[in-house]
């Protein structure tokens, strides 16, 4: 293995704090350099053909990128690698892959276990509504049937090739007991999306998960500027991933690499700092009579979930600090009403089961003081409405 970017030895296990910064930086200091290159290639060159078509043949039997330039940006792309490499390394797997958001990394996953024969999927709600969507819809040419954790066991199938968790669930921070699901599922893969946990907080690998998702959107790069996914998992599930992901192109673009690599190394101090925040808000959530029920993970992190007595709309329309957007894991806090946005399309009787009400808000926590989210949240909130009220517009 290479020496690490400050010369240390990588056979020493560290720290995740240490992983963060220096996993994916592997070799610089060799090469002169001291923040990762961006190789902005498409195609490489080689004047020897036949090396080319043996290395394009290695590829294609098993996903396993060959030594040096990788012939086509389709097959990888140096600078992903590095990501892929640092968010292995925290999740502990043996290998990740990237794709151009979390929706064409969980598509990927999904065509894998198709085009092996195992078209049936075992999912628990809640998912996020775009996973929800996609595997109710069978856009893929995949069969669902949705469960809960206890009846896992009893919804396999000769056919299932896949049981999907997410773990706190979108929105409604939900958990499952992974080690105990992962038992359920046997030989089965079990994916769980880690989205909103990040390995800071869980990693789901070391609980018996085989496939770990993340729509790397969010925390892992953290700022709002860049949209990507990825799968973190065993080495022969990976070189399926990519040789999947080279079929369907669903590539993730170097720059994107690149600033979620940068995005790796604040994430551990990214994380605790917001969940401190998150925490507080929660506590004081609860304690707020205008707010009908919190839900904050058991497992801590920066996403909490609550239901109103008023018109979620209405606070909504209030913030004026917090960002009134969907999508989660900026630096900034922002807020949507998972029944507008998120998980619009999902049926409504599907949501409401799941336990998505029409009055639960859903809270992405930043870095900003404490204090001033929480004047501006308790300013949203509004001065009335401590016992429900009606929602009057098209609120499904
Ligand atoms: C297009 S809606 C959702 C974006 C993101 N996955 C979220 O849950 O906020």
């Amino acid at each position: 293995m290479e020496s690490s970017s400050n010369g240390a030895a990588d056979t020493v296990r560290r720290a995740l704090a240490t992983e963060a910064v220096h996993a994916g930086r592997e070799g610089l200091t060799a090469q002169g350099l001291h923040t990762p290159p961006i190789d902005l290639s498409t195609t490489y060159p080689s004047h020897d053909s036949r090396d080319e078509a043996a290395r394009i043949d290695a590829f294609a039997a098993e996903g396993i990128l060959p030594e040096g330039p990788p012939v086509y940006a389709r097959l990888g792309n140096p600078t992903v690698a590095r990501f892929e490499t640092g968010l292995a390394r925290l999740e502990g797997t043996e290998s990740a892959v990237a794709f151009a958001s979390g929706m064409a990394a969980l598509s990927a996953v999904l065509l894998a276990r198709s085009a092996a024969g195992l078209r049936h999927v075992v999912a628990v709600r809640p998912l996020y509504g775009c996973s929800d969507h996609l595997l109710t819809a069978g856009l893929l040419g995949t069969e669902v049937t949705w469960t809960d954790p206890a009846g896992i066991t009893d919804a396999l199938r000769p056919d299932t090739g896949l049981v999907l968790v997410e773990s706190p669930a979108n929105p409604t921070l939900a958990e499952v007991d992974i080690r105990a699901v992962a038992h359920s599922c046997g030989t089965v893969p079990l994916l769980v999306d880690n989205t909103f946990a990040t390995p800071v907080l869980q990693r789901p690998a070391e609980h018996g998960a085989r496939l770990v998702l993340h729509s790397a959107t969010k925390y892992l790069g953290g700022h709002g500027d860049v949209m990507a996914g990825v799968v973190a998992c065993d080495e022969e599930f990976a070189g399926q991933l990519r040789l999947i992901r080279f079929a369907t192109g669903g590539v993730l673009h170097p720059l994107a690499g690149y600033l979620l690599l940068r995005g790796l190394a604040t994430l551990p101090v990214r994380v605790r700092a917001a969940s401190a925040t998150a925490g507080e808000l929660a506590r004081r959530l609860a304690g707020d009579a205008r707010v009908a029920r919190v839900h904050y993970p058991k497992l801590g992190g920066a996403m909490v979930a609550f239901e109103v007595h008023g018109d979620p709309h209405e606070v909504i329309s209030r913030v004026r600090l917090i960002t009134p957007a969907v999508s989660l894991g900026s630096v900034d806090t922002l807020i949507q009403h998972p029944a507008s946005i998120s998980h619009r399309i999902v049926d409504t009787a599907d949501r409401h089961d799941a336990g998505v009400g029409d009055r639960l808000l859903r809270l992405s926590v930043g870095l900003e003081d404490s204090e001033d989210l929480w004047a501006d949240l308790s300013g949203a909130l509004g001065e009335r409405a401590r016992v429900p009220v009606p929602l009057h517009e098209a609120v499904n």
